[in-house]
């Protein structure tokens, strides 16, 4: 790949960018055209969901793109009423005819819904779409310790990739010590919060000024150095080359320290615990 955002290899082998586009609310042709500029500006990874109903706003990006196909790492996701393994089947399917793609490089359960207790099916579809080749690399979003074991005791096979909610204020730490020992790579989603006003604080501030770089930069770098791979979300060009902009600075010890302090058992966004919260 000729991108420049640094790559890791996930479990079973698939490399992909450390930072990807979150494509949350890029629709249509405005979407489109956002999508588009960030592959130019050099993103290679492209989170969307089935639930996004977006699928077919990023097939058209990459169909519009000058990078070609093999070199994108383009993800989707399996909504929680389609956990039922026919449905799963035909959900995947139906996202690819969205797209008008041949394959997902990452498809992953988006939410575990531990109260309908489908979610080991909906993984079975997965495994066996990988094997039809549709889908390259397999994982989940939002899934506890507690549903990943279930699914390597179910069904032998482990999620290459678990995309959870990680920012400065919900860092995570159980979580990640957990993938990292189970060789699962993170993803952060909402790695800015879903906006930055709540970002604008002194910490990240003074870090930011120390560097020369803005506290979304500051923000994504701390990511990067957590070795979770993060997916901001943004519709302006200048914007998504501010966020891909952060592999010339370090932060230090001390640093990384107080930005995972600012963390606290409330963090949470939206209080979506997944213990609890379910999505369909
Ligand atoms: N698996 C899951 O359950 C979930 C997955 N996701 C995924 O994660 C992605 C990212 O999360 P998301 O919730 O979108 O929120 P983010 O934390 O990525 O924040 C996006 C917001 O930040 C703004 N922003 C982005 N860059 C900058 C910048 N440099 N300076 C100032 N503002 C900036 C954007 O505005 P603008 O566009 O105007 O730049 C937008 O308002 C989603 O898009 C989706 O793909 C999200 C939630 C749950
Ligand atoms: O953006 C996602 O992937 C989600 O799962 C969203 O539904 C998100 O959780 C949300 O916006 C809830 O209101």
């Amino acid at each position: 790949m000729s991108s420049r955002i640094p790559e890791i290899t996930l479990n079973d082998g698939l490399k992909i960018p450390i930072v990807g586009l979150g494509t949350y609310s890029l629709k249509g042709s405005s979407g489109a055209a956002s999508i588009q500029s960030a592959i130019e500006k050099g993103y290679r990874l492209l989170d969307s969901a089935y639930n996004y109903e977006n699928e077919g706003t990023v097939g058209e990006a990459v169909r519009r793109c000058s990078i070609p196909r093999s070199e994108l790492r383009i993800t989707s996701k399996l909504p929680g009423r389609y956990h039922e393994y026919e449905k799963a089947v035909s959900a995947i399917q139906e996202s690819l005819y969205r797209a008008q793609l041949d394959y997902y490089d990452l498809y992953l359960i988006h939410w575990p819904n531990p109260s309908k207790d489908q979610y080991v099916e909906a993984w079975q579809a997965l495994i066996d779409a990988k094997k039809w080749g549709l889908i390259r690399s397999i994982g989940v979003c939002n899934f506890l310790p507690e549903h990943i074991e279930r699914l390597e005791k179910e069904t032998g096979v482990k999620p290459s990739i678990n995309q959870i909610e990680l920012h400065p204020f919900f860092n995570q730490a159980e979580q990640r010590k957990y993938h990292e020992e189970k060789n699962i790579a993170t993803q952060s989603w909402s790695p800015f919060t879903r906006g930055l006003k709540d970002l604008k604080i002194d910490t990240l501030q003074a870090i930011a000024d120390r560097y020369n770089k803005s506290i979304p930069q500051v923000v994504l770098r701390w990511h990067y150095q957590l070795g979770a791979i993060s997916i901001p979300k943004s519709a302006s060009p200048t914007r998504q080359l501010e966020n891909i902009s952060i592999f010339d600075f370090v932060l230090n010890e001390e640093e990384m320290a107080s930005i995972s302090a600012l963390s606290h058992p409330d963090g949470r966004i939206a209080n979506q615990d997944p213990a609890v919260y379910e999505e369909f």
